[in-house]
């Protein structure tokens, strides 16, 4: 992979109490590409996205050791904030989580309003509607709650809140898995659109959305890191059979 990545992540681990469930990780995300995290339920893939915005310390007894680098600069090192740090790795979750008794408008500008930002919201919120792919559908009522939105449009909105504060990366944790295929293929779509701006690391039980939007594929298994590389090489010559089996849908 690229000389300098935009993430690193080295001999990554993870426990929730005495349960060890990440152990041992190391691989790169180069910037502007996606890389698609699969793997059987429960092998760890949540929790390693997690680790890479230091959201998993904030479970009571979770804890990791290891290194993430982001530019070559340790996340964990003594003196990172983690809530600066998470403006900068962004995430969109599963279900999506609009502030549900905020407006539009107003739930893409809310992490500006957190940051103490003082200038002209309009400009910032309709570039994150556009970047979103939602301007269009909501351009006309910004001001109505963000609950009069199809899930489709809300897991959008939720990227485009994302998007407002600037992130370097955007963490996506099964984003689509609640949505129909059409609000599906819409997020695809504007996974292809954001990657030239962002680096994408995305969970994905879904191994054809795997293959249609990865650069990259990291097959975990029981907490292990199996196998990682290019996405098209991981699809059609995985090197390890327990890869294999699991792109081939053997089990999983
Ligand atoms: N809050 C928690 N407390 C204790 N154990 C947890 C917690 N969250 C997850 N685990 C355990 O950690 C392991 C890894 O879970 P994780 O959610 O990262 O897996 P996953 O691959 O994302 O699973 P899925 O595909 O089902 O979402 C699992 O064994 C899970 O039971």
């Amino acid at each position: 992979m690229s000389a300098d990545p935009k993430l690193r992540v080295e001999r990554l681990q993870a426990w929730f109490g005495d349960r060890h469930v990440l152990r041992d990780v190391s691989l790169e995300v180069p910037a502007s590409s996606v890389m698609a995290v699969i793997g059987p339920s429960g092998c760890g893939k949540s929790t390693f996205l997690r680790c890479l915005n230091r959201m998993h310390e904030l479970v009571p007894g979770a804890r990791s050791d290891g290194g993430v680098f982001l530019d070559g600069e340790d996340l964990y090192r003594r003196g990172v904030d983690p809530v600066l740090l998470r403006r900068r790795v962004g995430m969109v979750f599963q279900r999506p989580n609009p502030f549900p008794t905020m407006s539009i408008r107003d739930n893409v500008a809310a992490g500006l309003k957190l940051n103490g930002f003082r200038g002209t919201l309009d400009e910032i919120v309709e570039r994150c509607l556009r970047q979103a792919a939602l301007w269009d559908e909501v351009k006309d009522r910004l001001k109505a709650p963000a609950t009069s939105l199809s899930g489709g449009q809300q897991q959008r909105l939720c990227i485009a809140r994302a998007l407002a504060v600037e992130p370097e990366v955007l963490l996506m944790d099964e984003p689509a898995s609640a949505l129909d295929p059409v609000a599906t293929a819409k997020i695809e779509e504007l996974m292809h659109e954001l990657k030239e701006r962002y680096t994408i690391v995305i969970v994905t039980h879904n191994m054809q959305q795997a293959a249609r939007v990865s650069d990259y594929t990291a097959f975990f298994y029981m907490g292990e890191l199996v196998e990682t590389g290019a996405t098209e090489r991981i699809f059609t010559n995985p090197g390890e059979q327990r890869t294999e089996d699991y792109v081939t849908g053997k089990f999983g």
